[in-house]
């Protein structure tokens, strides 16, 4: 039987912790590194950070518009950056917050999350707009497969509130039903709550994120620290992936490995 997706999860975060390392090959980013703004800088900047997270950390997530930018060849460059993460024994979460209709959507599922695909991540995020139920059955497929989904709940931009604090006609917020909705799944599929909000604010129970992984977002370039990340989601420290992604990359080629290495210290500080 595969082993579901929180159970995968479970055992890379205590073999290797819960930072998560953004892939994001911003052309800023690649002109820093001393890389062309092409695909060929791309595939060389995902493999020194594939290689300076290998030994430190568990995670990585490649944002798939900064492959995007470069059409077809940026696909095949992140087709092999997948492989490569996989072969190091990273765990990838596809950051390319997926949603449609659910016949749509479903063809998203079957693109990120199936065994043997060229695009084969071990997770993807996704957004519900178009109701939670539009995702079941990339949900169903993720589930047979030991794959995970994080579903967008509370966003790191300063401005998701306009929408994510609305309430629904029972009184929560529309972040906590994703949330609500996401823990009906026994812990393999997660939210993205950025590490930007204030969870009071957006209406969300500390220990109602306790059931599900959380993906966080938003340290560093976007304001919050990791060193508050504790204070911020209280009872639910347990469940945090922390991301990070410019605030490491930023260090250069030279200095990835440091800067993972002091977020990696951070976050072993926690008491989680
Ligand atoms: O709420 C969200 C959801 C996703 N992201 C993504 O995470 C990284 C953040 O990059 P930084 O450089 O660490 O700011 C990026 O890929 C976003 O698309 C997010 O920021 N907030």
């Amino acid at each position: 039987m595969t082993d579901g997706f929180g159970a995968r999860l479970a055992e890379v975060v205590a073999r290797r912790g819960p930072l998560c390392v953004g892939i994001d090959p911003h052309a800023p980013l690649l002109a820093a590194w001393g890389l062309g703004d092409d695909a060929a800088g791309v595939r060389e900047f995902g493999l020194r950070v594939i290689d300076a997270a290998a030994s430190r950390i568990g995670i990585v997530k490649p944002q798939i518009s900064f492959f995007e930018r470069h059409g077809s060849a940026g696909y095949a460059v992140l087709e092999e950056l997948l492989a490569a993460a996989r072969a190091a024994g990273l765990l990838v979460i596809a950051d390319v917050k997926r949603g449609d209709v659910g016949s749509t959507v479903d063809a998203y599922g079957e693109a990120w999350l199936t065994p043997g695909t060229p695009l084969e991540a071990d997770a993807m995020t996704a957004v519900a707009y178009q109701g939670f139920g539009s995702l079941d059955g990339v949900l169903a497929r993720a589930a047979a497969a030991g794959k995970g989904v994080f579903v967008l709940a509370a966003t790191s931009n300063p401005e998701s509130a306009e929408v994510q604090t609305l309430r629904t006609a029972s009184g929560e917020t529309i972040a906590a039903r994703m949330v609500a909705h996401a823990a009906e799944h026994g812990g393999n599929v997660g939210v993205v709550v950025g590490g930007t909000v204030e969870l009071a604010a957006v209406g969300i129970d500390p220990d109602a994120l306790r059931a599900v992984p959380v993906l966080g977002p938003g340290f560093g370039v976007q304001g919050a620290r990791l060193a508050d990340a504790p204070a911020t989601f209280g009872a639910a420290i347990g469940s945090l992936l922390p991301s990070v992604s410019r605030s490491v990359l930023g260090a250069g080629p030279d200095g990835i490995g440091s800067a993972i290495d002091a977020a990696v210290a951070e976050v072993a500080s926690w008491q989680r």
